[in-house]
């Protein structure tokens, strides 16, 4: 007897379209965390510059950078700026 995976018996398209309704979950799911990480972000430079700080970190920013980029390599350094660019804006 021979047997079937459930994805072997499904076919491309079927596979291809449960597999894209992941990734959409999925981005809706990072959305929200980005969305949440620029509002406690925001809770930090707030509090920075009411207490005579300025909004920019870069000690700080460099520790960010450097554990994304040891998580997902160079690309992770460009997710992590753009992350830092969506949480403190441009600078
Ligand atoms: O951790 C801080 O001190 C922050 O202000 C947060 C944050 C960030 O979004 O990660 C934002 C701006 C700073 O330059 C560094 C980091």
């Amino acid at each position: 007897m021979t047997t079937t995976s459930p994805e072997a018996a499904a076919g491309p398209e079927t596979i291809i379209a449960d597999a894209r309704e992941r990734i959409d979950a999925l981005d809706d799911r990072i959305i929200g965390l980005v969305q949440e990480r620029m509002a406690v972000s925001a809770v930090v430079q707030q509090t920075r510059i009411a207490s005579g700080g300025r909004r920019v970190h870069l000690s700080r920013e460099m520790e960010i950078l450097a554990r994304y980029r040891d998580a997902l390599g160079k690309p992770g350094t460009s997710l992590a700026m753009t992350l830092l660019e969506l949480s403190r804006g441009r600078i």
